[in-house]
């Protein structure tokens, strides 16, 4: 039994339809990421299982207890909000204890979670301070703990770091991280970061316009994205994609190269993807494609080429990114002819489905 279950959700406002018929079932102890465009829903869907919400029509389960009515208080759960939402007038002890106080817990069983979450963020010499008197990080820290003291059935993150720099955010991930671990309670967590997606998520649910598109752990999602969509949302640069046909049991690439595309009928509208970090240079007279590079972002580590197909006919030349390793020592206007293995190849039908089948991943 999955330890929380969206089953048909939907969610309308002032008769637009936001959310449509979600089903999604969550395990106990998973870290599940929704990510997708802005407006997709991600934050609405939270709302919804947090009960701050209600849904349209569908039901949501927790524990196989039916919640879709019972309010967000009742419902074991604890939200972090990117805003922190500290009360100002309250010194960080004072937020931490606040709402155990306010279900008349005994004062000891109080100062002892208060005191257990203060040790495991490294906030006890803060416990005095007011939030103002805090850095954003210290902040983040203070309403994180605030929602493990109630110790809840699953916590609900919405965008929690997105307010700190870019170094806190690398060392608050891996904290969030060990976090989970330690706690081993199921969070959910919404985010517009892919790197925090990736590195945090046991499964991640990608969403467009109120509706999921994928459900996979992160590497199958990068690996083996089910449609265009996803293929094309997840990963940074984005993976290349390439409109062609159906001939003959194979397709052509730009430049000419023609690869293995059985299984849909003859003259079927596809496309083939290939990601930046599969292409490289072509060895020798290996077939490729040549493309002009229009901007290098020299990473030291790799370099990431933008380039434009050479040859393309029309107003705008056709953009496709290669990352390729190290310093290449490449210019820009440099014709760079790339190849890559076909292992690498995603295909997708008319319909914009990733094809599957024998000897397709
Ligand atoms: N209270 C509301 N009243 C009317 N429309 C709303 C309300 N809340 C959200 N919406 C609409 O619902 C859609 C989904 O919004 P939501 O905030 O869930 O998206 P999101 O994926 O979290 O976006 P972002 O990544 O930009 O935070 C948007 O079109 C938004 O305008």
């Amino acid at each position: 039994m999955s330890q929380i279950a969206l089953k048909g959700v939907t969610k309308s406002f002032g008769g637009v339809s936001v959310i449509h018929g979600v089903d999604l079932d969550i395990e106990t102890g998973e870290l599940v990421v929704f990510v997708g465009p802005s407006g997709c829903g991600k934050s609405t869907l939270l709302r919804l299982i947090s009960g701050l919400d209600q849904p349209s029509a569908g039901a949501i389960e927790i524990d196989g207890r039916d919640v879709t009515r019972v309010s967000a208080a009742d419902r074991g759960l604890a939200m972090v909000f990117q805003s922190y939402a500290l009360y100002p007038h309250m010194t960080v002890r004072q937020n931490l204890s606040f709402g155990l106080e306010n279900t008349r817990m005994a004062k000891a069983e109080v100062t002892g979670r208060v005191a257990e979450a203060a040790r495991m963020l490294n906030i006890e010499p803060l416990l005095d301070r007011r939030p103002t008197q805090l850095s954003g990080g210290q902040r983040q820290r203070v309403a994180i703990g605030r929602a493990i003291v109630r110790n809840p059935t699953a916590f609900l993150l919405d965008e929690p770091l997105s307010n700190l720099d870019a170094e806190l955010r690398v060392s608050m991930r891996a904290e969030l991280a060990a976090l989970h671990a330690r706690l081993g309670t199921t969070m959910i967590y919404v985010t517009h970061d892919q790197i925090e997606a990736m590195t945090l998520a046991s499964r991640i649910v990608v969403l467009r316009a109120g509706r999921v598109e994928q459900v996979a752990r992160p590497l199958d999602l990068f690996n083996r994205p089910a449609n265009l969509f996803v293929a094309g949302f997840i990963g940074a640069p984005s993976m290349n994609l390439f409109p062609t046909r159906a001939e003959g049991g194979t397709a052509a690439l730009p430049g000419g190269r023609r690869v293995p595309m059985a299984g849909v009928p003859e003259g079927s509208e596809v496309t083939i993807g290939l990601r930046p970090q599969h292409l490289r240079l072509a060895q020798g007279n290996e077939p490729g494609f040549d493309l002009r590079i229009a901007l290098i972002e020299a990473l030291g580590t790799e370099t990431v080429v933008h380039g434009e197909l050479a040859g393309t006919s029309g107003d705008t030349p056709r953009r496709v990114f290669a990352i390729l390793p190290g310093q290449p020592g490449v210019a820009l206007g440099d014709i760079l002819r790339l190849g890559f293995d076909e292992a690498y190849l995603h295909r997708f039908g008319p319909d914009g489905q990733r094809l599957v089948g024998p000897g397709r991943p």
